[in-house]
């Protein structure tokens, strides 16, 4: 059932308040007429008094003991997975993703913040001594250990609202951190009400704040800010790329956009890399980084996987997320223009249509193009939608080669009975992770997570979260000095 919803305030040192610009920003539902919510458009002032209020509560947050932290974190899960029903639903109506898959990520979320606390829980520093350089002494103790970097901006995509948020929140809040939480803006009734959450499980004033806002508007003066210790974002690569520039010397994590391609060697499963490759790419209408976003098959096997791959398309279930689809409209007619731009520019240049290419409003039928060839934008561009390029190729060789030229470097499947091979084409494709004989995703969360060349810098996954907001502090006791 979908409820009705209403204005939603901002959250700044542990209250729910109204901007005094009286300025708010409008959500537009995905897949039907109208809106489903307003936040609020913060001034800069508001921001600053954000970040400052966040400022002043780190350092007693940061002396919280790790039990006390940890037992906040746990409390938090519970509220939220008592809120799944509810935050199901504005997820579904504000970014059009099915109830069941929405369902699953409030769950995942519940499991991704306990599992945070007892990574923390488990974790020590060291010590080590002075005699293992030449010439240094035992007496010499180095006590390593691990603080907060103080004010961390954790700034989320529209796509994964309440566990791409969490997977920033969490690690920074059980290391001592405080955050400023930028939402996005398609995705921050989601964000809200899983700072309800927080709220209820008894956060401290100040520890977590929301700002919310258009990005293009507030972005830039939050990623300067003196008082903004690290930036965690996911995003797009070009809003990546500027925030970098912006950031300067803060560290920064960055988690951006993908081109996964899923390889299928001619020794591979067929059934097997079709149930992959089609749950890879047409799940969430392909609006996932680490959607698989082009297919290099091997020409012999090519005729046999796309006619497999075509029928497993018109199986999939197409239409509202109310009635839990897999191919759902996509988040704003903008992209559905994007995406329809890049089919019809396939098309145009001697690509086969397989199955699709039929649009109603925001949404895209999923797509199945054959014979794509490299002077089409389809092979290059990210489409963050249903549609799937497949480009023949004639060797491994050719397959690494075309993998390779992408901007991009996130993830990569292979599709091969040959474990040697599929080593040696690990070994040779620049990106973060390789999925053999699977689909690319980011799970299971205690994995690193990480994208190179334009997919991103710096590592997520629990544990390495943990590490990119803390650094490593030294303290040295001289014995008998
Ligand atoms: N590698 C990964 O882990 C993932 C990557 N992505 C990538 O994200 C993209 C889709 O997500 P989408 O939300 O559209 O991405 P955007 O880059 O449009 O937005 C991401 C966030 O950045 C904010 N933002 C916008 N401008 C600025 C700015 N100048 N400074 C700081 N922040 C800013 C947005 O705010 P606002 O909404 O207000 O504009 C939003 O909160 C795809 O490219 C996808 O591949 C998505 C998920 C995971
Ligand atoms: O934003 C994304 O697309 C996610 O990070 C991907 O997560 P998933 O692979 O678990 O769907």
């Amino acid at each position: 059932m979908e409820s009705t919803l209403t204005a939603q305030r901002y959250y700044v040192n542990g209250e729910w308040k109204e901007s005094s610009t009286g300025n708010v920003v409008e959500i537009q539902s995905p897949y039907k007429d109208g809106i489903v919510g307003t936040v609020q458009a913060l001034s800069q002032e508001e921001a600053e008094a954000a970040i400052q209020s966040a400022k002043q509560a780190q350092k007693s947050w940061a002396k919280v003991s790790l039990q006390e932290r940890a037992n906040l974190l746990y409390k938090w899960a519970d509220e939220l997975l008592a809120m799944q029903d509810e935050i199901a639903d504005i997820m579904m109506q504000e970014v059009g993703k099915s109830l069941k898959d929405a369902k699953s990520e409030v769950q995942r979320t519940y499991d991704y913040i306990r599992y945070t606390a007892q990574e923390a829980l488990h974790t020590n520093g060291e010590s080590m001594k002075g005699d293992r350089f030449p010439g240094g002494s035992s007496s010499k103790v180095g006590i390593v250990d691990r603080v907060p970097l103080g004010v961390v901006l954790a700034i989320s995509p529209f796509n994964y609202p309440v566990n791409l948020s969490a997977s920033k929140l969490a690690p920074a809040l059980i290391s001592g951190n405080t955050v400023i939480f930028k939402p996005a803006t398609q995705g921050a009734l989601s964000g809200i009400k899983m700072m309800e959450a927080l709220d209820r499980a008894g956060l401290p004033a100040g520890v977590v704040n929301i700002v919310t806002g258009r990005g293009s508007v507030i972005g830039d003066f939050l990623v300067e800010h003196k008082d903004i210790s690290m930036v965690s974002f996911t995003g797009g690569t070009k809003t990546g790329e500027n925030l970098a520039k912006v950031a300067g010397m803060k560290p920064v994590v960055l988690e951006l956009g993908g081109k996964d391609p899923g390889i299928v060697r001619e020794d591979a499963d067929l059934d097997k890399a079709v149930k992959n490759i089609i749950s890879g790419a047409y799940s969430y209408s392909g609006q996932r980084c680490t959607a698989i976003k082009r297919v290099l098959v091997h020409d012999n096997v090519a005729d046999e996987l796309v006619a497999k791959l075509k029928e497993q398309v018109a199986e999939l279930a197409v239409g509202s997320p109310v009635e839990s689809n897999t191919v759902v409209p996509l988040i704003d007619s903008k992209s559905a223009d994007g995406v329809q731009a890049l089919i019809d520019d396939a098309l145009a240049k001697g690509a086969t249509l397989v199955a699709g290419n039929k649009r109603e409003g925001n949404l895209i039928h999923p797509t199945l193009l054959d014979h794509v060839t490299e002077d089409m934008d389809v092979a290059w561009v990210e489409p963050f939608g249903p549609v799937l390029p497949v480009i023949r190729v004639g060797s491994d060789e050719e397959a690494i080669e075309i993998a390779n030229k992408s901007q991009y470097g996130l993830q990569a499947s292979i599709f091969t009975r040959d474990v040697d091979k599929a080593f040696y084409i690990a070994n040779e494709l620049e990106v973060g992770a390789v999925q053999i004989n699977g689909r690319t995703e980011r799970g299971p969360d205690h994995f690193p997570f990480l994208g190179v060349k334009g997919s991103g810098m710096g590592t997520q996954g629990i544990a390495n979260s943990i590490l990119s907001m803390t650094r490593e502090k030294l303290t040295v006791l001289n014995l008998g000095n």
